[in-house]
C-alpha cells in the first residue's frame, strides 16, 4: 500500500515521491519558444517537492499547437533552450519530464483568456487543421478540419519521432505522448472525430491504429531505461462510456506490449456535449481499472484536491502517481502542505530546499509550536 511520500521507480528513474506536477499549458511562448516565464515557472514548481515535473503540451510541429502560444520541439534552437529547462527542473529536485503532443482539430486557436475559440480563417496568425476526418469538434471550436492523408499521417508520426529525439537530447529523462483531451492522438481514438474507412478508422484496431503505430515508433528512439508513457482519455461521459473504457483497456494492453511503461489516466474531451460528473476524484475508479486490466501502473488527475484524497487514491492502489495541477498553481510548495496534513516527520526537510527548510525549522510558525 503506497503513500504520497514513498519513492516510485520506473525503469532507471526513480521519483522520490508519488506527487507529480502534471503538464499545464502556460500559453506564453513565441514561435514554440520558451522564454523568462518558463525559465521562473517550472524551477518554482521543482523546488515545492514534487517527485516529477511535466512541462506542458509542446508541439511536435507548427500546426500542431493548440494556441500560438504554445511551446514546441519541432526544431534545434527550441530543444537548446528547453534543455535549460530541463536542468533548472534537476537542479531544483525533480524528474524532469514532458509532454509532446498535436492538437489536431483543436489547433490554432485563440490562448483560453483571449477566447479559447478558433481564430478566423483570414486572421494571419491561424494555419490549417488537420484531423482524422473532416468533422469539427463544435462549439468553441468549430473550423472543419482536412482529413489526413496517409502521407499527414507518416508525417505526422515522424514529427512525434523527432520530437522525442530532440527531447531526450535536452535532458529529459519522462516522456509522455498527448494522446487525450480531443487532440489529434485522441481523435484518432474517437468515435465522434475518427469517421476514415480506411486502416486508420472503424473498429478498435484501426482507430487505435494511429496510437500504436507512434508508441512504437517512438519507443525506437526513446531509451528503454527511460520511462516512455501516454497520457490518454480513457473515458467521454458521452452515453457510451463501457463501450470507450473497455477499448482503452484493450488499447493500453497493447501500448504495455509495444514498450509503454506507465498510461496517465484522463478525460476524452472528444465532444462539447460530454456530461462530466466533476468531483472529488472523479477519475480514481477508471484509473484503478486500467491499472488492474491492462497490468500497467497509472497516474491520473482531476480533482484529486485534498490530503484525504491524496492519500486514499494511493491507499486503494487506484494510482501509482497522483498528478496534483491545481493544487500547486495555488501553492508551488503544496507538497510541504501535503506532508503536514498527513503527519510525515519533519515536513520541511522531506519536501523542501535546505534555503527554505532551515528557516521553517529553526524559528517554527506559531501554529507549530
Ligand atoms: C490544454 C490542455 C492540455 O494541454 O491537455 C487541456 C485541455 C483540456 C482540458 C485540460 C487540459
Amino acid at each position: 500500500m503506497a503513500n504520497a511520500f514513498d519513492t516510485f521507480t520506473l525503469k532507471d528513474i526513480t521519483l522520490k515521491n508519488r506527487i507529480v506536477v502534471p503538464p499545464m499549458c502556460q500559453y506564453q511562448a513565441v514561435d514554440g519558444m520558451p522564454n523568462q516565464w518558463h525559465e521562473v515557472h517550472y524551477p518554482s514548481l521543482a523546488r515545492g517537492g514534487a517527485g516529477l515535473v511535466i512541462v506542458e503540451a509542446t508541439a511536435v510541429s507548427p500546426e500542431g499547437r493548440i494556441t500560438p502560444a504554445c511551446l514546441g520541439l519541432w526544431n534545434d534552437a527550441q530543444a537548446e533552450a528547453l534543455a535549460g529547462i530541463a536542468a533548472s527542473i534537476r537542479r531544483s529536485g525533480a524528474v524532469p519530464g514532458i509532454q509532446i503532443g498535436h492538437a489536431g482539430r483543436k489547433a490554432s486557436a485563440h490562448v483560453p483568456w483571449q477566447g479559447d475559440d478558433h481564430m478566423a480563417e483570414d486572421d494571419p496568425e491561424a494555419w490549417e487543421t488537420i484531423s482524422p476526418s473532416a468533422i469539427p469538434f463544435g462549439a468553441n471550436l468549430p473550423r472543419v478540419p482536412r482529413a489526413m492523408t496517409p502521407a499527414d499521417i507518416r508525417r505526422v508520426q515522424a514529427d512525434f519521432v523527432a520530437a522525442a529525439r530532440r527531447a531526450l537530447g535536452a535532458g529529459f529523462e519522462w516522456l509522455e505522448l498527448h494522446f487525450a483531451h480531443g487532440y489529434l492522438g485522441q481523435s484518432f481514438l474517437s468515435v465522434h472525430a475518427n469517421k476514415r474507412t480506411d486502416e486508420y478508422g472503424g473498429d478498435l484496431a484501426g482507430r487505435g491504429r494511429f496510437l500504436r503505430e507512434t508508441v512504437a515508433a517512438v519507443r525506437e528512439v526513446w531509451p528503454e531505461r527511460l520511462p516512455l508513457t501516454a497520457r490518454l482519455g480513457v473515458i467521454e461521459f458521452d452515453g457510451r462510456d463501457e463501450a470507450t473504457l473497455a477499448d482503452a483497456v484493450s488499447l493500453t494492453r497493447d501500448f504495455r506490449s509495444l514498450g509503454l511503461d506507465l498510461l496517465d489516466v484522463s478525460l476524452g474531451f472528444s465532444t462539447p456535449d460530454a456530461n462530466i460528473p466533476w468531483g472529488p476524484a472523479l477519475l480514481a475508479p477508471y484509473a484503478q481499472r486500467i491499472r488492474n486490466e491492462a497490468g500497467i501502473p497509472v497516474s491520473s488527475a482531476w480533482n484529486i484536491d485534498t490530503p484525504e484524497l491524496v492519500r486514499d487514491v494511493l491507499a486503494r492502489e487506484q494510482m501509482d502517481l497522483v498528478m496534483l495541477g491545481h493544487r500547486h498553481l495555488v501553492n508551488p510548495h503544496y507538497p510541504y502542505e501535503l506532508a503536514r496534513a498527513l503527519g510525515v516527520e519533519n515536513p520541511a526537510r522531506t519536501t523542501l530546499p535546505p534555503s527554505y527548510a532551515h528557516w521553517l525549522d529553526r524559528y517554527r510558525a506559531s501554529d507549530e509550536r
